[in-house]
């Protein structure tokens, strides 16, 4: 299926990454001045404009972070549009693993070819999640970084720092494939891509075609070990370190007192002690590759 570009609408949060948008819509009119653009001041004129949108438009692409993404999603996995993304956030986590560019007229070249597939989507209790969600460690940061009134990858690297002096750990009993485990940990993420953002792979065999959340533990451990804890996740040898462990299944619950949680890096505080996690649905995506 082919796109024209009348039945392309863009999705500009100016809020993302450092904010520079303006060169988004420029090159936009550059490229195709048939193309419509959408600036969203937040979530609830995003649901307005999602729920209200022209049925003309096919494809719908999201200029911003994994944040902004994730706000799409409730909409999106009950939708027949497709999806592409304009990498303009902080991270861009999921936009780095699917092969999208910061480049208009690469992306507009894509979507005119229409080749699409489908992904998966978690479900984090009631919230959706794309790219990686978490509790602990991640979910703190995810946090602190709301909190600060600056973004951009120098604010994670701020906050990852501070966050190391503050952090206590978490305790949780786990249910995953029927066995039931319980401690201390650092941090669990729940991860459908491979990386949180800025290159950062926390699950490097996730996969989000293949039906399954890549879970990865991470047990407490003293802030002496945090340089070499770092060193095997971010080379990827988490397999060698017995702080570390991989799991894929379908469900997974999780049963702990810590409220705060984090969905593709958008802070949330659950009610109960209980997060259920499972793959739940799918969406349409624009494909990369030609
Ligand atoms: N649809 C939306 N409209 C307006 N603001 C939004 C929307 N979705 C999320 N936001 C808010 O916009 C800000 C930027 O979010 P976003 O996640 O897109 O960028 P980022 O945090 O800079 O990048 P990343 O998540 O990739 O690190 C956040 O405060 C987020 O809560």
């Amino acid at each position: 299926m082919s796109f024209n570009s009348d039945q392309i609408i863009f999705l500009i949060n100016p809020s993302s990454g450092n904010g520079d948008y303006l060169r988004i819509i420029k090159a936009i009119q550059q490229c195709d001045d048939a193309i419509d653009h959408f600036i969203t001041g937040s979530k609830e004129e995003t649901k307005t404009f999602l729920e209200t949108i022209d049925p003309k438009y096919k494809v719908l692409v999201i200029c911003g972070g994994d944040g902004t993404i994730n706000s799409v999603l409730n909409y999106a996995v009950k939708s027949k549009l497709v999806f592409a993304v304009l990498p303009n956030g902080s991270g861009n986590g999921f936009a780095r693993e699917l092969g999208y560019r910061k480049d208009v007229a690469f992306t507009i070249d894509r979507i005119k070819k229409g080749n699409t597939h489908e992904i998966d989507v978690l479900k984090v209790n009631d919230n959706y999640c794309c790219n990686v969600a978490g509790i602990g460690f991640d979910s703190f940061i995810a946090k602190q970084f709301e909190e600060n009134s600056k973004r951009g990858l120098l604010t994670y690297v701020v906050e990852t720092i501070k966050g190391f002096r503050n952090y206590q750990g978490i305790d949780a009993s786990l249910t995953i494939n029927n066995t039931t485990e319980e401690g201390s940990y650092f941090m669990i993420c729940f991860a459908n891509t491979r990386q949180f953002g800025n290159n950062t792979v926390i699950a490097p065999n996730a996969d989000p075609h293949d039906g399954l959340i890549d879970v990865v533990l991470i047990r407490k451990f003293h802030k002496a070990l945090i340089p070499f804890i770092a060193l095997k996740l971010l080379s990827r040898k988490g397999k060698n370190s017995k702080y570390i462990r991989y799991y894929k299944t379908d469900t997974i619950k999780v049963d702990t007192r810590y409220s705060l949680f984090h969905t593709d890096g958008e802070p949330l505080v659950k009610t109960g002690t209980i997060l259920n996690v499972k793959i739940s649905d799918t969406i349409q995506l624009i494909q990369t590759q030609n």
